[in-house]
């Protein structure tokens, strides 16, 4: 049977880097990779569900089916958007992720991103970048994950102000935007989704040393964004504000400069934002990220949060095991158990057709 056949890769990400709270993200070499097969059929035959096979982090937990999970929640949205109604009979996807759950390394951000683009190459939408992350940004309400996985490098990125109308429009709620589907399949929901306001989202890719790797120090223990977010304040004195602002000027260009700086860039990579507000959450993050510094362990350059955590992301030239291992030791003293792995910045997400 004659069949269209791509794939779509997309990267995990970090998020923050230290002061750059909901602003930065970093692409990271783990993937999110998509396989999607699109059989062909008589017009007249009956409707036939897609299919959802998955390996890799996560198997044991994501929903297979296609109305529950969210990479396929966020294609039929776009679908639903671009007045496509449901998914195209006899799909096929296979998803093999490389990217934990839950860690901080922007596994929701990848699988909205993944969804986004599934969805605009099941309608053959042609959509812009732009276009693509307005989706992802009614899914995924802060653009620092989403916007660094969809480009790829080392991105800061801001919410435009809109007008009165379009922000209610951006600020439907998620149950909304990705609505529990009703199980018959065959229905036509009456309901039309909330259309995205166009622009939302605008990024700029900073410059990226060569030399400098990420190591992802990742506890086995998941901490959902939801709740690391709950624990943040709302309101933030002039110091601390001013104590971000500062350190993140100088830390968007310091990771550009060859050879970095590790005096600057240590410095510059602490926060006074949402990492001493989310240590309750996470034991032996102010140990590690305070006891691991430059001077003890040569070839670092910085130490933060990464993402909303539990992952600690640690940006080094080299020396990159007795980073890794001694915040192993840290991490053990508090029961917890650490997996670590040395990644590279990436490219953006890639479609590709087979
Ligand atoms: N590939 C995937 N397919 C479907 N659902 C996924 C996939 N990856 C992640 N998810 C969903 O996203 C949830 C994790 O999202 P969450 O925002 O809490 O953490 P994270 O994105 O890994 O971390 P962070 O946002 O701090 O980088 C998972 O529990 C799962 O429900
Ligand atoms: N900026 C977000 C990233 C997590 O997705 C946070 O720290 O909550």
């Amino acid at each position: 049977m004659p069949c269209r056949k791509f794939t779509i890769r997309v990267p995990a990400t970090s998020a923050n880097i230290g002061p750059g709270f909901d602003v930065v993200g970093l692409s990271l070499s783990l993937h999110c990779t998509l396989t999607v097969s699109l059989l062909s059929h008589p017009s007249e035959s009956p409707h036939v569900p897609p299919s959802i096979t998955y390996s890799g982090e996560g198997a044991d937990e994501v929903p297979l089916d296609a109305y529950k999970n969210l990479t396929t929640r966020v294609a039929l949205y776009v679908l639903r958007c671009n007045n496509i109604r449901s998914f195209p009979s006899h799909l096929k996807i296979h998803v093999d992720n490389e990217i934990p759950f839950g860690r901080g390394l922007g596994s929701s951000g990848a699988a909205v991103i993944a969804g986004v683009l599934l969805g605009n190459e099941l309608g053959q939408l042609s959509l812009s970048t732009e276009r693509l992350l307005d989706f992802a940004l009614m899914v995924e309400r802060h653009p620092d994950n989403v916007t660094a996985a969809l480009v790829g490098g080392f991105v800061g990125s801001y919410l435009k102000e809109l007008d009165e109308e379009a922000s209610l429009a951006a600020s439907v709620p998620l149950s909304e935007v990705l609505p529990e589907y009703p199980p018959d399949t065959s229905e036509e929901w009456g309901l039309n989704p909330p259309i995205p306001p166009t622009g939302i989202g605008h990024y700029v890719r900073f410059g990226w040393s060569a030399s400098i790797k990420a190591i992802a120090i990742i506890p086995r223990f998941e901490l959902s964004t939801a709740k690391a977010r709950e624990v943040l304040p709302t309101h933030y004195s002039r110091k601390d504000l001013v104590f971000n602002l500062q350190r993140l000027a100088v830390l968007t260009t310091a990771l550009g400069q060859s050879p970095p700086d590790p005096e600057l860039i240590y410095e510059a990579m602490k926060d006074r934002v949402h990492q001493p507000y989310r240590k309750a959450l996470i034991p032996g993050l102010p140990e590690v990220t305070s006891s691991i510094t430059p001077t003890t362990h040569p070839g670092l350059l910085g130490i933060c949060l990464s993402g909303a955590g539990p992952t600690i992301l640690a940006l080094a030239t080299s020396g990159f095991e007795a980073i890794a291992e001694d915040a192993r030791k840290i991490f053990r003293k508090t029961g917890v158990e650490i997996d670590w792995k040395i990644l590279e910045v990436v490219g953006g997400s890639i479609v590709q057709q087979q």
